[in-house]
């Protein structure tokens, strides 16, 4: 049996959290010192595993080539704005057929292809509840992506919780308007709260436990419950009471600013493809 290489090019928030749910999940097959990570400065998650024995390796050395050479998954993980520049420098190193599973953000499958002509392409659009195994990530598939190849990404994005193959790449760029973005707008509604509890009167010191626990213990009913999200905000809603008049005024902005958010996310990404 080949025993597998992985390369995280880009191991800040997001790589970090992947490469964490790896090491943390046996399932994954990934163990430290069949790790190799290239990021000129690690976030903590990297610089832990480096301290478990991943190697941290300098794209610019001169036995770079020596060192990719048994290196069969790639996870790239860095800004799309970065991509131009590092994949020239990494591309002729990787293996031939070797697969390069992306997680950028608006980087088109095209752009990817050009980029590692020799090798296979993934996009993939985790979120970073993925450190906690509470992620969820959509993928597809470049054609000549193996069989193989395909079970290797599902069970490396499963370390981050849930995974869902899409046919079209456009999908990838909805998801990440969706759930890719989507932790940013639930904690920003804590910081709303927060906020609006201390207008209305909660002492600064304890609001912002208030409006976190609100938001986590939600999620968490939500996610051991089997009853929908509208069971559930019915749930609390007495007729005639405090929450149906507060939701009178919520109701009626919230969707259409929902909308208009995971809009623009989603323009931005497709203006990011084509940079
Ligand atoms: N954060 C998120 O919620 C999600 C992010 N993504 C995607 O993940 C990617 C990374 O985002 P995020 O983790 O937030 O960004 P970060 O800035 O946290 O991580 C990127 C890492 O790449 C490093 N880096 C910069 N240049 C290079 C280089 N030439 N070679 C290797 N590493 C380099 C950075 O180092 P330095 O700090 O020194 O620049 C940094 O550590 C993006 O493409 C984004 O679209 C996808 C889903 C969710
Ligand atoms: O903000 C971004 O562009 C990235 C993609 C999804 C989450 N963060």
């Amino acid at each position: 049996m080949t025993v597998e290489h992985y390369l995280v090019i880009g191991a800040g928030r997001m790589g970090g959290a992947l490469l964490k749910g790896w090491l943390a999940d046996p399932v994954s097959g990934v163990v430290a010192d069949r790790l190799m990570i290239i990021d000129p400065h690690p976030g903590d998650d990297a610089r832990n595993a480096i301290t478990s024995g991943a190697v941290h390796l300098d794209a610019t050395a001169s036995d770079i080539g020596k060192k990719l050479a048994k290196v069969q998954t790639i996870l790239l993980a860095i800004k799309p704005q970065g991509f131009a520049e590092i994949a020239p420098i990494i591309a002729p190193h990787l293996p031939q057929g070797a697969l390069v599973i992306s997680i950028l953000a608006g980087t088109a499958m095209d752009s990817l292809r050009r980029a590692f002509p020799n090798q296979h392409v993934i996009r993939a659009m985790p979120n970073t509840p993925a450190a906690i195994g509470a992620g969820i990530t959509a993928f597809t598939c470049d054609n000549g992506v193996s069989e193989r190849q395909q079970r290797t990404a599902e069970r490396l994005l499963k370390a981050g919780g849930t995974v869902h193959a899409v046919d079209s790449e456009h999908l990838i760029d909805v998801v990440t308007a969706v759930s890719g973005s989507g932790p940013a707008y639930v904690f920003h509604m804590v910081e709303a709260l927060e906020a609006a509890a201390i207008k209305i009167g909660l002492p600064e010191t304890i609001a912002g436990d208030f409006a976190r626990q609100t938001i986590v213990g939600a999620g968490a009913l939500l996610d051991r419950s089997s009853l929908s999200a509208s069971e559930l905000r019915q749930a609390v809603t007495s007729p005639g009471g405090t929450t149906q008049a507060a939701l009178d005024v919520l109701m009626p902005e919230l969707p259409p600013i929902m909308r208009e958010t995971v809009k623009a996310a989603l323009k931005r990404a497709k203006e990011l493809a084509e940079k």
